[in-house]
């Protein structure tokens, strides 16, 4: 696929911050790019220079080989966050308001069923519950039918069940061909969803490419985890390392490794055998773990 966007050294500074400091990447046209990275690393500035909301200090965005221009807003869907939202106004009357802003786009109808609105379309927007909230945000940053879709941390502070119906509804709306660029703290919306990331630290790119591929590059071992009191008091001698009352052991020869407590006569009852995650790959890369 073509890119639908290519960054090249884009810059910027703040008066005291570079928050910014030279990232280069390409989004492919009709896929989910996601942009991971702990408190402060520089991702909203960098997708606010890609929404065409900040100017960057220096650096290219182009938007399919051209520089972005007056009419990119209208190529563009930006999901805001809960202020967008006209107070007072219910969902249907707030959707009728961001519609009539453009000449273009779906029906009123078919954003209420792509987005699952139908069962409170006469609520106070108020009084929408996380997800309900986020999916009237989707369908307005839907309104003029976007071919690139801006998400910036959507599913945040949403109840595992309404991340995993708004996962379902992102991937609806990538297999209609739209490009969605993604920022998360959630490692596993990221595996999920994009089909590649790049992780930021300290306003720069330091590590791109398919989760698989990162995760591939990465690591050769896998996770063997074992409540501690399994071991027997035996955890160190067997290599385990104790977090709490899970116990982990990382290995690159996992049969090895369980024959190993089979020896020293541990129930393997509980033993969890996982593959290495973006979670994983996230501490190691910025030595941080990501907020939850
Ligand atoms: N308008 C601004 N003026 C001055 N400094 C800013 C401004 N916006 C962001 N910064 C600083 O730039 C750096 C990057 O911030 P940014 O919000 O892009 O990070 P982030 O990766 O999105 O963090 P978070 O995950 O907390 O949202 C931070 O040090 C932040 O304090």
């Amino acid at each position: 696929m073509p890119d639908i966007l290519t960054v090249r050294n884009l810059k910027k500074h703040f008066p005291k911050v570079q928050a910014v400091n030279g990232v280069s990447f390409e989004v492919a046209e009709g896929s989910c790019f996601g942009l991971l990275g702990p408190n402060g690393a520089g991702k909203s500035t960098t997708v606010e220079m890609l929404e065409g909301i900040l100017k960057p200090s220096s650096g290219e965005i182009l938007f399919r080989g051209e520089p972005i221009g007056p009419r990119y807003r209208e190529r563009v869907g930006i999901q805001f966050q809960t202020t967008a939202l006209q107070d007072f106004l219910t969902v249907k009357e707030n959707l009728r308001f961001f519609h009539s802003l453009y000449e273009q786009g779906p029906s009123i109808e078919e954003l209420v069923e792509t987005c699952h609105l139908g069962e409170f379309m006469d609520r106070d927007s108020r009084k929408l519950s996380g997800g309900q909230r986020q999916r009237l945000l989707l369908a307005i940053a839907l309104v003029n039918d976007p071919d690139l879709l801006f998400l910036d941390e959507p599913t945040t502070g949403l109840d595992p069940q309404a991340r995993r119906n708004f996962w379902e509804l992102v991937q609806s709306i990538k297999a209609r061909g739209k490009t969605i660029v993604l920022t998360t703290h959630y490692m596993e919306e990221a595996y999920l969803l994009c089909d590649e990331i790049a992780i930021m630290d300290h306003g720069h790119i330091i590590a791109r490419g398919t989760p698989n591929r990162l995760l591939a590059e990465h690591f050769n071992d896998s996770v063997l985890e074992i409540p501690s009191a399994e071991l027997n008091g035996q955890a160190s001698a067997l290599g385990f390392t104790v977090r709490r009352e899970a116990a982990e052991l990382m290995t690159a020869d996992v049969n090895d490794s369980v024959r190993k407590l089979l020896d020293a006569g541990v129930s393997l009852t509980h033993l969890k055998i996982r593959p290495r995650t973006l979670e994983d790959l996230f501490i190691r890369l910025t030595g941080r773990e990501m907020r939850s």
